[in-house]
């Protein structure tokens, strides 16, 4: 009876699989076909495992430029199983950064500023979200604000006084005018951040090495699945190793300013630092946000990782375009004598005005962004861009350089002139997408009004009491301008100059 019931439900059952069966495949068929239907942006072709990672070469910003030449300005790449937009075109910029803004405003989570900045837990390599919008308005309103950073004006003098001394002592020699910048810049800051300047060279090595890691690659970041190589190679435990130290040094400035504060406390809040201002929010009990002992820590290593060689690398390719292009010095100090007037220091008031001075350094950056691919993005939900569908999920890249060369926006795009920047309307905010040197949108570097004045002060200075000209009898003309990959796009070879004084 038992069998004869089981026979008689099986013609039933095998009906309801076959049934079931054929749902499922309709199904599949139909999102295959909607799938096929997904307008995706071009793509070239990709190889196993690595995907597009071998047309990158050692410099992806060229790279990336030819082959958007070919593809179009929106772009599908793979770098290893991440699928990466890639966008080449002002348009394009302007569709990620302004349209689409909040929607294309995280990050991916990378290796090396996870080991390096407490997972992240600062801004530049934060994911969207509250901790990320409340970290970066504390940033923006607390410690790079208009009146906070005119209170580091005095630091700026300073150092860039120094400066002036040591090019003084050092003329008839060759000079490293890197290594001046990148003391200038690691000076500033760290008597901005810090309150006072690293000591040692342990120090200074130690935090050099650590802006040196952001540039490790990591295959784990690329290719999850292979994460474990960067473990069997070193990198994540020689990365390890510097964040363990830095914290230290970090925990070890930390409560200087501590016990700092318990002697001088009731005085005024004049001279503070970053370490100051950071300690006295996290004690602001009236504030709805309460900011972690790991952000506070990752807030002061990021301003080194994000301020000392941007701004050090902007001051070395502008100083190397004025050497290159002996008319645009000549204008340059013609019109700092008519400011100056023989005074011996050229003063921030000053500055404001000396439109070619400022047409100078914005043409530098146009022409050397130092972060050519800004920072990564991450969409966080399915888009369309210029008519393509971007899928949640996806990582992007914008590439500023290219924009900033585009022949279809910049007549003699390759040229350095400054004039081009006189008399119109692009400013630092970035709001024309046709010159990004520090992005756009919700996600935009919030260092310009620190760095600006630093680069404008110092290269004013410099080209108002020094002839330079190139070792070796070498042509201005012939000067070697390539470029090189690391934390920024910096010079291959050292600017070394010859140093003498204009009067
Ligand atoms: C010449 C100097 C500088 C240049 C060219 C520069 C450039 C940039 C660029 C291109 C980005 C990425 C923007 C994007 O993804 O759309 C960025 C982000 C950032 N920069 Fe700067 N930067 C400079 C100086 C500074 C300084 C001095 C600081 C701080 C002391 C700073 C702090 C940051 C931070 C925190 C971010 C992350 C913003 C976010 O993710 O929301 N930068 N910068």
């Amino acid at each position: 009876m038992e069998i004869f019931s089981s026979l008689e439900t099986l013609p039933l059952s095998l009906f309801s699989c076959t049934l079931l069966l054929m749902l499922i495949m309709c199904v599949k068929w139909i999102s295959f076909g909607s799938k096929n239907k997904r307008n995706m942006p071009p793509s070239p072709r990709k190889l196993p495992i690595i995907g597009n990672f071998h047309q990158l070469g050692s410099s992806p910003n060229r790279s990336l430029q030819i082959l958007s030449q070919k593809y179009g300005p929106l772009m599908l790449l793979h770098l290893g199983s991440i699928p990466t937009l890639v966008a080449s075109s002002a348009e394009a910029a302007q569709e990620i950064t302004k349209t689409h803004d909040l929607a294309f405003c995280s990050r991916p989570s990378l290796t090396m500023p996870n080991i390096l900045l407490y997972n992240s837990k600062s801004i530049a390599f934060a994911p969207y979200g509250d901790h990320w919008r409340q970290l970066k308005s504390l940033v923006v309103l607390k410690l790079l604000g208009n009146t906070r950073v005119k209170s580091y004006q005095k630091v700026r003098e300073d150092e860039i006084g120094h400066m002036i001394r040591v090019l003084g002592e050092s003329c008839g020699n060759i000079v490293d005018m890197g290594s001046i910048f990148g003391s200038l810049t690691n000076n500033i800051i760290s008597r901005v951040a810090l309150g006072r300047k690293l000591d040692g060279s342990k120090h200074k090595k130690l935090v050099s090495e650590f802006v040196n890691t952001f540039t490790v690659f990591s295959i784990g970041s690329y290719i999850p699945w292979l994460s474990w190589v960067d473990q069997l190679i070193g990198s994540v435990a020689r990365a390890e190793k510097i964040a363990k130290e830095c914290d230290e040094l970090v925990e070890s400035i930390i409560e200087e300013h501590v016990n700092k504060k318990k002697i001088e406390d009731g005085e005024s809040n004049e001279g503070e630092d970053f370490v100051d201002i950071l300690l006295d929010l996290q004690k602001d009990d009236t504030s709805a946000y309460t900011l972690q002992r790991d952000s506070l820590k990752g807030l002061i290593m990021e301003a080194f990782v994000a301020g000392t060689e941007t701004t050090q690398t902007s001051l070395e390719w502008a100083m190397s375009e004025l050497i290159k292009n002996p008319r645009v010095m000549k204008k340059l100090q013609g019109e700092l004598s008519e400011i100056a007037q023989g005074r011996s220091v050229v003063s921030e008031e000053d500055v404001e005005k000396m439109p070619y001075l400022k047409a100078v350094i914005k043409e530098a950056l146009r022409l050397h962004p130092p972060i050519p691919l800004l920072l990564p993005r991450k969409l966080m939900q399915d888009v369309k861009v210029m008519g393509y569908d971007i899928r949640g999920g996806t990582q992007v890249i914008i590439n500023a350089w290219a924009i900033g060369r585009d022949p279809n926006l910049w007549e003699e795009s390759n040229e350095f002139k400054p004039e081009r920047f006189l008399n119109n309307s692009i400013n630092y905010q970035g709001v024309q997408f046709v010159w990004l040197p520090f992005g756009a949108g919700r996600r935009s570097c919030p260092g310009v009004q620190f760095s600006v004045p630093i680069m404008e002060v110092a290269l004013a200075n410099i080209v108002y009491k020094f002839d330079m000209a190139l070792p070796n009898n070498i042509k201005n003309e012939d000067l070697d301008m390539t470029e090189t990959c690391g934390v920024t796009l910096h010079r291959r070879s050292p600017l070394l100059v010859l140093v003498s004084p204009r009067f």
